[in-house]
């Protein structure tokens, strides 16, 4: 049952911004208008300030619904502003929050929101930090069972631990010896990840060999929000689901330098029964041919000799690493004064910080470039150039 709407939110077509008193009695501090629909965003966050609870107002239907909302919140701040951007998305800019918790997406009408509406029925919203610069971008590494995807990634994560991290799955197999849950994999009832998955909690999952297996959305945030670049090793048919999904990576396909050396590697390796090693072959050759001739994959890697494939896996990410620009050594500081006005022209929004708010002595014009925003839910927004003027 939906509720009626205050009335300061009625009739408005445009975005507006209340820091009235009445609004935060309702909890509510801003609310923007796209289409029928009209986003309040706010909410008491007790004595940490404002939380960021969302409500939608639908104008047709003079109802408010609470959307199911994905993705990591912000945390409470001392209160938000909101500017409409193109695309279906809010940017949310917190008040004197960390520089970590002050640049926010709420996407209310994207591809992603619609796919998860399509499927829940419901109003959806999803919340994507927004990053400066580009931020790294991850990598999906797949390959046959046994071909020595687990075994590179290792290397790489023992030699660069503070730039790789990798991404812990969900899977429903038992766990082999010496696997730890919550390191190698989130090892799972399968109810449980079935309900997960329906509940949109998903990037990719997929049946192999047998076994229900998935990369979380958390899962993927948990490696960008320290700042690292994310390692996904995930089958073929998980790697086509992230290609179609609003994730940019890097795709990776680890091959044998034969057929009969992959078998050799797995019965080695000695974790799989008789039947599973039948059925991960049986599997290695649709993916083979699917891997090489796909297009899927932009780069294809033999591990025949294992130093000389991890040395070129390791120049093969050194080369498309985009993290080179660096963000903006003054936003990586700025906060959000309390008091400032912001108005947005085309692709800049600019603010103008309150004299001496941000430490000198004349009023100071902050400008965000939103025009190469990229990526978005399910995981960050990257893109965002920040400058500073005096003005
Ligand atoms: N270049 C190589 N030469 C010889 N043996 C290798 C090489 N690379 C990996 N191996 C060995 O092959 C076996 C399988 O490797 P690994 O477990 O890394 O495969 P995987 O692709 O991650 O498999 P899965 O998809 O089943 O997890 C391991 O015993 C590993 O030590
Ligand atoms: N689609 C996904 N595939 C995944 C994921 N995590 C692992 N895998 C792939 O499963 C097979 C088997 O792995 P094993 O640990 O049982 O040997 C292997 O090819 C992995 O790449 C995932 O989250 N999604």
């Amino acid at each position: 049952m939906g509720e009626e709407a205050p009335e300061y939110l009625l009739g408005k077509s445009e975005i507006f911004t209340i820091f009235g008193h009445d609004q935060q009695q309702q909890g509510y501090q801003t609310a923007t208008a796209i289409g029928t629909k009209i986003y309040a965003v706010g909410g008491s966050g007790g004595a940490s300030g404002f939380s960021t609870e969302v409500k939608v107002f639908d104008k047709l239907t003079d109802t408010w619904a609470d959307p199911v909302v994905f993705g990591t919140k912000p945390v409470s701040s001392k209160g938000h502003s909101a500017i409409l951007l193109e695309n279906g998305r809010i940017l949310i800019l917190q008040r004197e929050s960390s520089p970590d918790n002050s640049i926010w997406i709420l996407e209310v009408d994207t591809p992603f929101v619609r796919q998860k509406k399509k499927l829940l029925g419901r109003e959806v919203v999803t919340w994507s930090k927004c990053l400066l610069g580009n931020g790294p971008k991850p990598v999906v590494i797949s390959g046959p069972s046994g071909v020595g995807k687990g075994t590179l990634i290792l290397k790489l994560m023992k030699e660069c631990p503070s730039a790789f991290g990798f991404s812990v799955s969900h899977t429903t197999r038992a766990p082999r010896e010496k696997e730890e849950n919550g390191i190698h994999y989130h090892f799972t009832e399968r109810s449980r990840m079935e309900k997960d998955i329906r509940d949109g909690k998903f990037l990719e999952f997929a049946l192999v060999h047998g076994n229900l297996y998935g990369t979380s959305i958390e899962a993927v945030e948990a490696v960008s929000d320290v700042g690292k670049r994310c390692i996904l090793d995930i089958d073929v048919q998980g790697a086509r689901s992230v290609r179609a999904s609003s994730l940019e990576a890097t795709f990776i396909f680890v091959c044998p330098p034969s057929f009969e050396e992959l078998e050799k590697r797995l019965r080695a390796r000695g974790t799989e029964s008789e039947e599973q090693i039948q059925k991960r072959l049986r599997n290695a050759k649709t993916e083979l041919e699917h891997g090489k001739s796909s297009g899927l994959f932009d780069h294809i890697l033999v591990n025949d000799d294992l130093d000389s494939c991890y040395r070129k896996l390791k120049e093969l990410l050194a080369l498309d690493d985009n993290t080179n620009i660096s963000p903006q050594s003054f936003m990586q500081n700025f906060i959000l004064p309390i008091s400032h006005s912001i108005s947005k022209l085309g692709n800049k929004i600019m603010i103008q910080c309150g004299s001496n708010e941000l430490g000198g002595s004349s009023p100071r014009m902050v400008v965000l470039d939103v025009s190469s925003l990229k990526g978005g839910a399910p995981s960050r927004t990257r893109g965002l150039s920040v400058y500073a003027t005096e003005s």
